[in-house]
């Protein structure tokens, strides 16, 4: 870590406090581009990320910015996320991407450079990966996050239906796949825990889950933050959260994306949906 940069845990919780628990997501879909009355194109690409970042960057804790949706315009895509990446963390965001990364060790680590080194075009606060090649393969990126000060957040309990199948299977020594990802996590965060901090190493747990076996405030709290995909266009509420976290939903990032984005392309209107979702969070977490 630089001298300068605080861990990420340390700087969410920050951001989180100062601004409200809430990460809204960049999801240019083509249908919110038709909406917005924007080609499925690059002007349109651009338009609409410029639009969010300048609305929500100096407002929002957390900006996601979805990679799928910037990839599929190639490499003038990956040109706007980069100048968003950029711009939203100049104005005071964290950025965290989105881009489910996951690999055998060797080609994490280039992934890890990609998203992970200070010096790079897209360096992220945070990054999202996939633990499903083994937790162990996620190591170069674990340690690329430590010297950066930034943050890594491996899936846990998707929010999609699908996802118990592979997350929920039970190991030989009888716990889940998923369990064994939380508890490795919580490894990784046992310094900051030490010092009263929030850890820097988070899990993705879907707010769609309902009362989940998972006790994530209990015996698989990670003691770093639980980004919580699923909120308003996958029918989950704020309501819903403290069933799925318990006693760890001071420590939930709800993140949404169509559920503020469909408020669009007016900056006033973009706000005020972040502003209401922020407070609806805040009810139900403190
Ligand atoms: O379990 C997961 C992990 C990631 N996501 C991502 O979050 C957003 C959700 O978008 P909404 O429009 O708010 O539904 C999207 O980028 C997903 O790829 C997730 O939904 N679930």
């Amino acid at each position: 870590m630089t001298d300068t940069a605080e861990p990420f845990g340390a700087r969410l919780r920050g951001a989180m406090d100062a601004r409200g628990p809430l990460c809204v997501g960049i999801d240019p879909h083509a249908s919110l581009l038709a909406d917005w009355g924007l080609g499925d194109d690059i002007a349109g690409l651009e338009r609409f990320t410029r639009t969010v970042v300048d609305a929500l960057a100096g407002k929002v804790a957390v900006l996601k910015p979805q990679s799928a949706f910037f990839e599929r315009f190639g490499s003038r895509g990956i040109a706007v996320l980069e100048r968003a990446v950029a711009d939203a963390r100049a104005a005071g965001a964290l950025v965290l991407m989105d881009a489910k990364r996951g690999d055998i060790g060797s080609t994490m680590a280039a992934y890890a450079s990609a998203y992970l080194d200070p010096a790079g075009p897209l360096f992220s606060d945070a990054v999202t990966v996939s633990p499903y090649l083994g937790f162990g393969s996620l190591r170069p990126a674990l340690e690329a996050a430590r010297a950066a000060g930034a943050g890594v957040f491996a899936l846990a309990l998707t929010s999609n239906p699908e996802g118990a199948e592979v997350q929920h299977a039970v190991r030989p020594d009888g716990t889940t796949v998923a369990a064994s990802v939380l508890t490795a996590l919580k490894a990784e965060n046992a310094a900051e825990a030490a010092e009263g901090r929030l850890g820097s190493y988070g899990a993705v747990v879907g707010a769609t889950l309902g009362g989940t076996a998972h006790r994530l405030g209990a015996d698989l709290a990670i003691d770093g933050p639980l980004l919580a995909p699923g909120i308003g266009a996958q029918g989950a509420t704020p309501a819903d959260l403290p069933a799925v976290f318990g006693a760890a939903v001071r420590n939930v990032l709800p993140s949404v994306s169509r559920g503020v984005l469909r408020h669009g392309p007016d900056a006033a209107s973009l706000v005020a949906a972040a502003s209401r979702m922020a407070d609806e969070v805040r009810a139900v977490a403190e």
